[in-house]
């Protein structure tokens, strides 16, 4: 079997009486594109949360590769490879695209960040260039972040995510809030960049779930229900019942 890159074992978290994982085994291999979807309330944000460190979970483990992240606080867990965008894109909307990505470049260093975020060096330049030209920035890289369009500003967080080279991303609902233009720009870019990187993505909107994921997840409840293809999933009479009423797949 391929290495996993991201993996739980029996992860679990409650919040008072509210189980939010059940004991969550989840294991992506390297380059794959894996969806994560479920009903309002499933457990998406909160497994996410868990994995990446906000939230410190029960019992169980995380690992990076063979690392055991479990303990770690979130920046480490960010140097070891695993980054994250979220619903509303995070970014510094007073500053240039470029200097928001030059930030996300010098977030994982320690020494002499500083006078790099000041004077960044030619091969600094060159990854913020790159990372810009594949999400399509390049002609806005001196305009505000914050006077981007809700589809731009998306795109910032996400080349902000991509100078990172990370092992696994890890995207929450990319595509909320977007027009089928922008929602197809984003797939176009995942099908790109996860030939450099493993990528987990939780979703609602299907389109985009049968362009991008080779396997996906189903959560429900806490726990983690299915793993399966669209096609499986789609003929699955517990995952027909389970959406009943809520999201069509
Ligand atoms: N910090 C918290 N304290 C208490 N309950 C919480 C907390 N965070 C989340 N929950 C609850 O945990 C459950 C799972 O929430 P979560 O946001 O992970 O679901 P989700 O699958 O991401 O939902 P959605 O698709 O609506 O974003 C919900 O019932 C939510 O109200």
């Amino acid at each position: 079997m391929q290495e996993s890159v991201l993996s739980t074992e029996n992860l679990k978290k409650s919040f008072g009486g509210l189980v939010v994982a059940e004991g969550i085994h989840f294991r992506v291999g390297k380059n794959e594109a894996r969806c994560i979807i479920g009903p309002n309330g499933a457990g998406k944000t909160t497994f996410f949360n868990l994995v990446t460190g906000l939230l410190s979970s029960d019992s169980g483990s995380i690992r990076i590769e063979n690392k055991d992240v479990t303990r770690l606080p979130v920046n480490e867990r960010q140097k070891l490879g695993l980054v994250r965008t979220f619903q509303a894109p995070r970014i510094f909307p007073l500053f240039s695209v470029f200097d928001n990505v030059l930030l996300a470049l010098q977030a994982n260093r320690r020494f002499g960040s500083l006078i790099k975020c000041l004077f960044p060096n030619k091969n600094d330049t060159e990854e913020i260039q790159h990372a810009m030209e594949q999400t399509g920035l390049l002609h806005v890289s001196d305009r505000l972040a914050g006077s981007l369009s809700h589809g731009e500003k998306k795109r910032v967080e996400m080349a902000m995510a991509i100078v990172q080279k990370p092992k696994v991303l890890l995207m929450d609902e990319p595509t909320a809030g977007m027009t089928v233009k922008e929602t197809q720009e984003i797939a176009d870019l995942v099908n790109q960049i996860r030939r450099q990187m493993s990528v987990v993505i939780v979703e609602h909107d299907m389109e985009f779930v049968r362009e991008i994921a080779d396997v996906i997840s189903v959560l429900y409840k806490g726990n983690l229900v299915r793993e399966g293809t669209l096609h499986e999933l789609e003929n699955d009479p517990f995952i027909q019942e389970i959406y009943l009423g809520s999201v069509a797949l």
